[in-house]
């Protein structure tokens, strides 16, 4: 079992200053000699690793934020993901804000372009150019993924890789009014806070697979933003939203995906170090890495 982590300190896609800091702060955990343990090899790639990625010269198109920024991070970490997939290694790619799986899911379907997508989420980021009311990115790498809204030249390289069809959320729970419209619009399966309580999250999982995935045949790229779950668990991140996931409940989707034998791309986003005290930032630095090494097979027995 071979997996990559590829830090990728991108920020531009918020306006929170430290989201970038986060890779460094999962290694310094020891995520490398935890995901060992459980038996894989662990190699670290990534265009950026922990390095600073400055561009001077980026101003706004429209209501864009750090368009050139987010998009030429983006395109290389599309093309070391995909290389990463093309040779049969697991892409673990941990954040940096959420923009990042514009170049994270273009290169895990560069080699599996039959997979499905679960976005654990308490936010769609489906807002296209028309619909977006800040400007900060990591609220829609959803919709140029899909191909949806006015294209933007800066971001043409983002193929519409991804179907409807093929996409499933879990944990929503604050949606621009511009998303909901989007999701009606699509067709898009979205299992809210409201589903989780109803269902439970047993139940949420096998019908959000049973959504994407009927046959259990196709890959699965996870991707997972720590803002899923409640702000008494990973308080550290920079859009939290008070009634989300419980520790179990976060760690049970990566559990059950790992089940599936299917992952084939791993993101874990919007953890940011920068935010809170010492004892919140190191809570949710230890919740990414044992997000991660649920979703890689540490299993409880
Ligand atoms: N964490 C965020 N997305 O996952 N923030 C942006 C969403 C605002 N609509
Ligand atoms: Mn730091
Ligand atoms: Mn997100
Ligand atoms: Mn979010």
């Amino acid at each position: 079992l071979r997996l990559k982590v590829v830090g990728e300190p991108i920020s531009g896609g918020q306006p929170k200053a430290g989201v970038d800091h986060a890779p460094i702060h999962l290694v310094n955990a020891g995520l490398p000699q935890q995901l060992k343990e459980i038996g894989w090899e662990v190699h670290f790639g990534g265009h950026h690793q922990f390095e600073e990625i400055e561009t001077t010269n980026d101003p706004p198109i429209g209501k864009l934020k750090r368009p050139r920024l987010v998009s030429s991070v983006c395109k290389a970490v599309a093309d070391t993901v995909g290389a990463h997939a093309k040779n049969g290694v697991l892409p673990v790619t941990i954040g940096g804000d959420h923009s990042l799986a514009m170049g994270t899911i273009s290169g895990t379907f560069s080699q599996y372009p039959d997979a499905c997508v679960i976005w654990v989420d308490a936010h769609a980021d489906i807002n296209t150019i028309e619909t977006t009311e800040s400007g900060n990115i990591h609220g829609m790498p959803v919709s140029f993924l899909l191909g949806i809204g006015t294209s933007v030249p800066e971001f043409s390289w983002i193929k519409p890789v991804l179907r409807p069809e093929r996409l499933v959320y879990i944990g929503l729970r604050d949606l621009d009014i511009g998303e909901k419209q989007l999701l009606k619009q699509h067709g898009i399966k979205a299992f809210s806070m409201h589903e989780v309580d109803k269902y439970g999250i047993g139940q949420v999982v096998e019908k959000a697979l049973d959504h994407v995935n009927p046959g259990r045949d196709r890959p699965i790229h996870l991707s997972f933003d720590v803002d899923a779950l409640d702000p008494s668990v990973a308080p550290s991140t920079g859009t939290p939203v008070r009634g989300g996931l419980t520790f179990r409940e976060g760690h049970y989707i990566c559990e059950a995906i790992w089940e599936t034998g299917l992952l084939i791309g791993l993101d874990i986003m919007e953890v940011n170090p920068s935010l809170e005290d010492q004892k919140s930032v190191e809570q949710t630095v230890a919740v990414g890495c044992s997000l991660i090494r649920s979703a890689l097979g540490e299993t409880l027995l």
